[in-house]
């Protein structure tokens, strides 16, 4: 497997506060990673670094030689007297071509919103032109903050089977932010659950059951989350001084 980004003992403080402790991890070709987390853990903190939008105090970051990242906000900021269609936002684009366009629009099937303004977009449809303002680079790396936030719960896991087949067909690595558990543990390789520092991670099954998840996550939700997923017994894995997980947890 292809590395296209790791994270070595991240850590970033805020007026002395550690918001990001000791935070390793490594996103993969191919793979779709999901960092859940409750308020506050420090994932759009861990994006930034991601991105190179803020420094690490401490630690080392390694990206692919001239590793192309494609980012999904949550949201953005539009003027609602601005007059701008999802056309012209998506010409706009830094990477915007016009071969580029055409596949894009084809691969989201956002044809119909072209015409139509920008701010009058539901959340679901706004969330498809991100979407493709972020493929119109052809990341090797796409990266999405709660991309689902105001999104209804069909077209949550349209959107997130959307993401699947797009990887997929780019053979890119997703990092996914969210709090919806339930819904994107069934579609991730990979889930990493940060409450400053990384208290476990693995796969969905994994995870769901570790101890560490249980304590951070409500039991409606881990209720929910056995809908989608497979029961299994996974031994019990420890954290050494540093909240890392043991290697094992790695296997
Ligand atoms: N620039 C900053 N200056 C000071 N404190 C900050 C800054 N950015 C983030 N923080 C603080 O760091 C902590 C982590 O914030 P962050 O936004 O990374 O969490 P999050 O996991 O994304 O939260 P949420 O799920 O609520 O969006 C919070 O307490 C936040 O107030």
């Amino acid at each position: 497997m292809t590395t296209l980004l790791s994270l070595n003992n991240i850590c970033v403080s805020f007026d002395q506060r550690m918001v990001l402790d000791h935070v390793s991890l490594e996103l993969n070709r191919g793979q779709i990673t999901t960092l859940i987390g409750p308020n506050g853990a420090g994932k759009s903190t861990l994006i930034k670094v991601i991105l190179g939008l803020i420094s690490a105090d401490s630690g080392d970051i390694t990206r692919a030689s001239k590793l192309r990242i494609g980012y999904v906000p949550q949201k953005i900021s539009l003027d609602e007297s601005f007059p701008l269609t999802v056309e012209r936002f998506l010409k706009l684009a830094r990477h915007s071509s016009k071969p580029g366009l055409t596949k894009v629009i084809r691969q989201l099937s956002i044809d119909s919103l072209l015409k139509r303004q920008m701010v009058r977009l539901s959340g679901g449809e706004m969330q498809r032109v991100l979407l493709a303002r972020a493929l119109l680079g052809e990341p090797q790396l796409l990266v999405l903050d709660e991309p689902v936030q105001g999104v209804d719960i069909s077209g949550q896991i349209e959107l997130y089977q959307l993401i699947a087949d797009i990887a997929q067909q780019m053979g890119c690595g997703v990092l996914l932010v969210s709090h919806d558990l339930h819904l994107v543990m069934a579609g991730t390789d990979h889930v990493i659950c940060l409450n400053h520092h990384v208290c476990c991670h693995g796969e969905p099954e994994s995870v769901a059951q570790h101890p560490e998840f249980a304590r951070l996550f409500a039991q409606n939700e881990r209720q929910q989350l056995a809908v989608y997923t497979h029961h299994h017994v996974c031994d019990d894995h420890d954290h050494n001084h540093n909240h890392q997980p043991s290697t094992e947890e790695n296997n």
